[in-house]
């Protein structure tokens, strides 16, 4: 396919400047990415604060459909890439992640939830190291993108005392197996793309230098389907892991093409007009 991307790039939404991310958008597609490689690009709290902004911007821009979650680099300093390695130990005081509000927070599992239940694809276009916080946020996009050459899979919660006991973790199981799962925490090995391709938690092994390309092809790819049709199955595969917030999420979506209904307008309109709704024209289709 390759359409070329014309990246629009913001600098800034309301008053949040980004800095520890890049935010740009093209053609249907937001591509958010994680940009302190020096550090292998690990979050801290203004980091998931200007994640978060992005995020929400990107699911309530009607033109946008496709979410491509990705990062920059390579570290200037020995020119290793890296997608995310979690959370900044710098800033990990006695109760959180602490940022200039003095706040502790695990507010990144906030993000995680927006990825989650945003009506859009979201893709993981993972180019170097996915550690700890980074794997999860991996593990929770629709579909993943691995560098064939440099992508390496990697838990590490255990070894500095964390652990994401929700989608990083469990749904992740749903992925690649109750033993594997076990395995990539209890044991906090590397994996190569290939390796995670083949346990089924990465959709597509990429040459480097084609990953980005790739990636925005996926996305166009994807545009080409029903914007609804895309919803509604994402929050169809999401239901029986999300339980009841599943099926509100889901249900939610089915109110609101019961809104779009002639049956919906005579409900509301009877209301209004202060009279009996008359639903005997409306057939009960089988
Ligand atoms: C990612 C690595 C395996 C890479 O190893 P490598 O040898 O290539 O690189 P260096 O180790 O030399 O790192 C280069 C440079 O970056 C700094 N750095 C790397 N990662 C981090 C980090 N996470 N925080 C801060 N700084 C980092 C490193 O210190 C070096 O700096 P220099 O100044 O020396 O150049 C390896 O780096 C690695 O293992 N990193 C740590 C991975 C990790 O343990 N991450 C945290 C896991 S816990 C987590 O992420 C987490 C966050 C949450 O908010 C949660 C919320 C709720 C539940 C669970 C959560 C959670 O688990």
């Amino acid at each position: 396919m390759n359409q070329k991307a014309d990246w629009k790039v913001i600098e800034k939404l309301n008053n949040i400047t980004f800095e520890d991310i890049t935010y740009k958008k093209s053609n249907g597609v937001a591509r958010i990415a994680f940009n302190r490689p020096e550090v292998r690009n690990a979050f801290r709290p203004q980091t998931v604060t200007e994640l978060y902004r992005a995020f929400l911007d990107a699911r309530e821009d009607t033109s946008i459909g496709v979410v491509l979650l990705s990062s920059e680099g390579p570290s200037p300093k020995d020119g290793v890439y890296s997608f995310c390695s979690g959370g900044d130990q710098t800033k990990r005081g006695y109760q959180g992640y602490v940022g200039e509000d003095g706040m502790p927070r695990l507010n990144i599992l906030e993000v995680q939830r927006l990825m989650r239940f945003m009506p859009k694809a979201v893709i993981a276009v993972v180019n170097g190291w996915a550690v700890g916080g980074g794997h999860s946020l991996h593990v929770v996009c629709d579909l993943t993108l691995a560098s064939k050459e440099h992508a390496i899979f990697k838990q590490t919660d255990a070894d500095v005392t964390s652990f994401d006991g929700g989608y990083g973790s469990a749904y992740l199981a749903k992925m690649v197996g109750q033993k594997r799962a076990r395995e990539i925490f209890f044991l906090g090995r590397n994996y190569s793309a290939q390796e995670a391709y083949d346990m089924g938690m990465v959709n597509a092994v990429i040459p480097h230098e084609e990953l980005e390309d790739t990636a925005y092809d996926w996305a166009q790819e994807i545009l080409e389907k029903s914007p609804t049709s895309i919803k509604m199955l994402k929050f169809a595969f999401n239901l029986t892991d999300d339980g009841m917030v599943g099926q509100q999420v889901f249900a939610g979506e089915a109110t609101r093409l019961t809104y779009m209904t002639d049956e919906a307008k005579e409900g509301r309109d009877a209301f209004l007009e202060k009279r009996k709704p008359n639903f005997k024209d409306i057939k009960w289709i089988p």
